[in-house]
């Protein structure tokens, strides 16, 4: 260490150092209280483990922007990565070559020109949403879940799905809460112990790891073998996969391996965040009525009343966008990022940074740094239209950084902007009367809010015959 000091972090036990004081969920809440005692860098360490938290972007931008051979790396998970299979899956790949092959095909399809390609998928599908929403308000969040992973199987797949409940649906969900449960670090003795994967397969963890490998694989497998089935068939729709399969490659069998956990990471990776983040502005519309009259008035006066709103609007609407990097800053969608690993020992800013510490990006904390004019914890999109000081915008934050930034920020960015636009166009959203409501957020890797209730009703009878209309001309999806 050069006799430079480990960063801050609460007091150390001899015997376990103060690791326990890292929470398996929401430690974001308890990382805050700790930032306020300890300042931007805190550090933990005990039972074999380092992790490192940075709470301020100076600190992200100096370590995972500036440095990205050191901190590109993911954690190793011997149970979720070794064990279940998800270590040749991209976010848990090593920062190394064939990561860079699977980024690669991945931007093929999800570049800024690409995703130009599926605008059309995503407003017929927010059309969609729009009239499930009318004809069956009560269950908005399933309304929600299946358009965010109708847009995910449409693109990556070309798979139509009409059900919130359809197999793939279901099937992704149960596995990400799997793979969410098993990420945690720590959550199996034997990620801490990796000798003890050796032992046999009645020994407990072993058969929960041979259950997840089963559903990991299914996950990747099903709809890429449905592609394959359906390309030799002659009948595949449009897809991502379709067009990665069509691609000339030397080692066929490497290359499908490739693009079958690549597309697959981007099918159970490109759900729950698109879900998470437009769940979390319906409840805040229903808490600021102020705010979803004046974007009512931006969408009116830019879109009229005689179409929906379509992607090619967002230039045109500048309070829309304010809202949204509002509604992603206030409660961002992966409150800790997804975390890091140091390959090499380092230091910053006088400290000593063992090689193998976890690092994790405190997007939350980040969230809050916005200068002393706007409560950071209050929901304000004017911050965003302020041009003396305007707020950090949380395209730099919420979708990770460096190397690794998320390679759908493209599509997302769309999907989000097209059904938060044609939301608000079409329905006003209240609490129910005399109901006031109180946002809860799950503390998971995803962090999307517990359910709640609003009332969504079209806001005019042209309102609900254009969702009528626009939704009978859209092609089959
Ligand atoms: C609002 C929506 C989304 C948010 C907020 C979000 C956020 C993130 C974040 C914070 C990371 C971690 C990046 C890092 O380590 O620095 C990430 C990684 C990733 N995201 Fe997204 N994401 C969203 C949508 C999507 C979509 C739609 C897809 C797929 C089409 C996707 C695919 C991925 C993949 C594959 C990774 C792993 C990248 C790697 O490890 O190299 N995400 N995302």
């Amino acid at each position: 260490s050069r006799g430079s000091p480990f960063p801050p972090g609460p007091p150390s036990n001899w015997l376990i150092g103060n690791i326990l004081n890292v929470s398996p969920q929401g430690a974001w809440i308890a990382f805050e209280k700790f930032r306020k005692q300890y300042g931007d860098l805190l550090f933990f360490h005990g039972l074999g483990n380092r992790v490192l938290v940075l709470n301020t972007m100076q600190a992200v931008n100096e370590l995972l922007e500036r440095r990205p051979n050191v901190y590109s790396h993911r954690p190793e998970f011997t149970v979720v990565g070794e064990l279940m299979g998800l270590g040749q899956s991209v976010p848990l790949l090593p920062y190394d070559k064939e990561w860079r092959e699977h980024r690669k095909l991945a931007h093929l399809a999800l570049s800024p020109t690409a995703v130009k390609r599926f605008t059309g998928v995503q407003e017929d599908l927010a059309a969609l949403l729009n009239k499930m929403l009318m004809d069956n308000p009560d269950n908005f969040f399933d309304h929600v879940r299946l358009t965010a992973g109708r847009i995910v199987l449409s693109v990556t797949y070309g798979i139509p799905v009409d059900k919130a409940d359809h197999e793939y649906i279901t099937h992704a969900e149960d596995t990400m809460i799997m793979i969410a449960k098993a990420t945690v670090p720590g959550a199996y003795l034997c990620d801490l112990l990796p000798f003890m994967k050796h032992l046999p397969f009645w020994v407990p963890f072993q058969r929960e790891a041979a259950h997840g490998k089963w559903m990991i694989e299914r996950l990747v497998t099903m709809p890429f073998e449905h592609v394959k089935r359906d390309m030799a068939l002659g009948k595949a729709a449009p897809s991502l996969t379709k067009q990665l399969l069509e691609l000339e490659s030397n080692d066929r069998d490497l290359f499908e391996h490739r693009v079958k956990w690549m597309t697959g990471a981007l099918y159970g990776a490109g759900g729950e965040t698109t879900y998470a983040t437009v769940l979390t502005f319906m409840m805040l519309m229903a808490m600021h009525p102020d705010v979803q009259k004046r974007m009512q008035q931006e969408l009116d006066a830019v879109v009229g009343v005689e179409r929906m709103p379509c992607v090619d609007d967002k230039p045109e609407l500048p309070y829309v966008a304010a809202v949204i990097k509002e509604v992603m800053r206030w409660q961002p969608a992966l409150p800790l990022s997804i975390a890091r690993r140091s390959a090499e020992d380092d230091f910053y800013d006088g400290y000593y940074i063992p090689a193998n510490t976890i690092v994790i990006p405190n997007v939350w904390a980040i969230s809050r740094e916005q200068g002393k004019k706007y409560d950071p914890d209050a929901f304000i999109p004017e911050r965003y239209l302020d041009l003396e000081e305007p707020a950090l915008d949380p395209a730099t934050f919420a979708f990770g950084f460096g190397r690794r930034i998320c390679p759908g920020k493209y599509l997302a960015e769309n999907s989000v902007f097209i059904l938060i636009s044609c939301i608000a166009a079409s329905f006003n959203i209240t609490p129910p009367a005399g109901e006031r409501i109180v946002p809860k957020f799950g503390l998971n890797l995803v962090s999307y809010p517990q359910p709640f209730k609003i009332i969504i009703v079209p806001r005019s009878s042209e309102r609900a015959d254009l969702i009528v209309r626009k939704t009978s001309e859209c092609s089959e999806i």
